[in-house]
């Protein structure tokens, strides 16, 4: 890229979360991240930059050691014309999601990461002219915590993602509650695993999106946006899954293409032999703590009944959903055990605030970071050394918690055989696929008083909800038995 002739006409908006926004290149495959901030928060541009060199820095030393050199893209900083940028954050400034607007894009700094473009991805080579299908998944967090740090029985019982949801919809941030249950998707078990890519895909919220060519054709850009239209999406995705043949239009086309996305996709998940040293893990946690959720509706569907032992995790080794959640299982103590080593942490920073640079809170995200991060003994021994372990440890566990999976699909053409990139077919077409992790930034080490405070809340707002909902419940009974006493009684 030529920082020095940036032209804005030549890139457009393609998304944001809440603490970047990525606009995409018109024709070349790449894409610009920025950073935004609250309109009050000035940082320096030496701040600016040193944080998303930082960026780069976990993703190359961490992420990639972690999860595979294949499914990590760190990108590299650039710095690119201040006049650019403010042309460019104009231009895009109408199309962003109403919701997203509470902060805005960095244009005082210049600097931004460039990245593939995920959602048009040439890793393997794709020819540019063939279409893409891109569906990307933030799975969130795939596990009940085994920690005996936790203090909410219920915390045992139901994840955090199925509780949260009734928080989120009491607090207006969707409207209603999804099916999808992380643990599903994170079983490896087929069947659950097309549960959770159906819910997800009935109620996409912010965990998933579709694009076509680089396009999003599917996928909430806003709580207030417009309802999931199953027949548009099949409309986009029948000439992918089914190229050659005039099926028909119609609920039973619908229903086909959809089955079709929904197989090819828990394929792709399943698959992978990408080498990542996420096997040092291994020996550690391992896959402890319930094997379902509670809260799950695919416990209580039809295809569960008769099943007394729920499947314990399938999924295979090499695969991005298996790495992904070993990495997250780093939270070995729960937010409830780390908080007070986070406390330890604090008395020590306050006493001596010159060592923070010293205990790397803020990086270098280094091979020294990432070596002390394999320590995965629970024993507290008081020091300061285990505590800055365990939050660090933590930190990284909350990032794969919250990143995202960027699958693309490109269909095969037939002689496509001497390829050298993995196919996956479907029942009329195969896709040579590639699969990608996003938003890698290590979530802030100040980040944690806020964590303990939502758990808290999060807990309390489900059990309060859950346990009003049994009281009426109980209490309808307790009067159908009272008026089955008063029937009897007559009798
Ligand atoms: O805490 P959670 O589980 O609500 O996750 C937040 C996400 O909400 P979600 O639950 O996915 O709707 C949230 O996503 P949205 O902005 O709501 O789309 C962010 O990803 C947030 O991360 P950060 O603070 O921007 O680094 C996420 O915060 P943390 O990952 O820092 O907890
Ligand atoms: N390299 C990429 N290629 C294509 N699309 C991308 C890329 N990086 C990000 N995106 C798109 O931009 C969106 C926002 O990016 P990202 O998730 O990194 O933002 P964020 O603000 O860090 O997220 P969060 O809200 O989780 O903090 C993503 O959901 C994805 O659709």
């Amino acid at each position: 890229m030529d920082e020095g002739k940036m032209d804005e006409n030549e890139w457009r908006y393609h998304g944001e979360g809440n603490k970047s926004l990525v606009v995409a290149h018109e024709q070349r495959c790449v894409v610009l991240r920025f950073l935004k901030f609250p309109p009050n928060r000035k940082k320096t541009s030496e701040e600016i930059f040193q944080h998303l060199q930082n960026i780069v820095d976990f993703g190359k030393n961490v992420m990639k050691e972690f999860l595979g050199e294949n499914y990590v893209h760190c990108g590299e900083v650039v710095q690119l014309p201040l006049d650019f940028v403010k042309q460019l954050c104009l231009k895009i400034q109408c199309e962003r999601p109403e919701s997203r607007c509470d902060k805005d894009l960095d244009t005082l700094s210049g600097y931004a990461l460039c990245l593939p473009n995920l959602a048009r991805l040439q890793t393997y080579h794709f020819a540019e002219h063939r279409p893409i299908l891109c569906v990307e998944i933030k799975p969130k967090c795939g596990f009940i915590p085994f920690s005996s740090e936790v203090t909410h029985e219920m915390k045992h019982k139901v994840c955090r993602y199925c509780m949260h949801q009734h928080l989120k919809v009491a607090t207006g941030k969707w409207k209603q509650i999804s099916k999808y249950c992380p643990l599903d998707l994170y079983s490896g078990n087929k069947q659950r695993m097309y549960f959770a890519l159906k819910s997800l895909l009935q109620e996409a919220q912010n965990n998933l999106k579709i694009f076509k060519n680089g396009e999003l054709i599917y996928g909430c850009k806003d709580a207030r946006g417009p309802m999931a239209d199953w027949s548009e999406l099949a409309h986009h995705l029948k000439p992918f899954f089914f190229p050659s043949n005039g099926l028909a239009g119609g609920p039973h086309c619908t229903r086909a293409v959809i089955r079709e996305l929904v197989r090819v996709i828990t394929r792709v998940l399943l698959s992978g032999s990408d080498k990542g040293r996420a096997g040092a893990l291994r020996s550690g946690p391992g896959l402890r703590g319930p094997a379902v959720c509670e809260a799950s509706p695919f416990s209580r569907s039809p295809h569960c009944q008769g099943k007394s032992t729920p499947e314990r995790s399938g999924l295979p080794k090499g695969c991005l959903l298996y790495k992904t959640l070993q990495v997250q299982m780093l939270d070995l103590l729960d937010i409830e055990g780390l908080y007070p080593l986070y406390r330890r942490v604090e008395r020590y920073l306050e006493e001596f605030p010159e060592e923070r640079k010293a205990l790397q809170i803020d990086g270098p995200y280094d091979e020294a970071f990432y070596q002390r991060l394999l320590d995965l003994s629970t024993e507290d021994d008081g020091t300061v050394a285990f505590a800055l372990t365990k939050v660090q440890q933590y930190r990284v566990a909350m990032t794969a918690k919250d990143c995202s999976i960027m699958i693309a699909l490109s269909p095969c053409l037939q002689d496509a055989s001497s390829d050298q990139r993995p196919i996956v077919p479907s029942s009329r077409s195969r896709f040579a696929f590639s699969v990608s992790v996003l938003d890698l930034d290590l979530k802030p080490y100040e980040s944690i008083p806020h964590q303990y405070k939502l758990d808290g809340k999060i807990v309390n707002y489900y059990s309060k909800t859950v346990h009003a909902k049994d009281a009426t419940l109980m209490s309808t009974r307790f009067k159908e038995s009272e008026d089955c006493t008063l029937v009897l009684h007559k009798v």
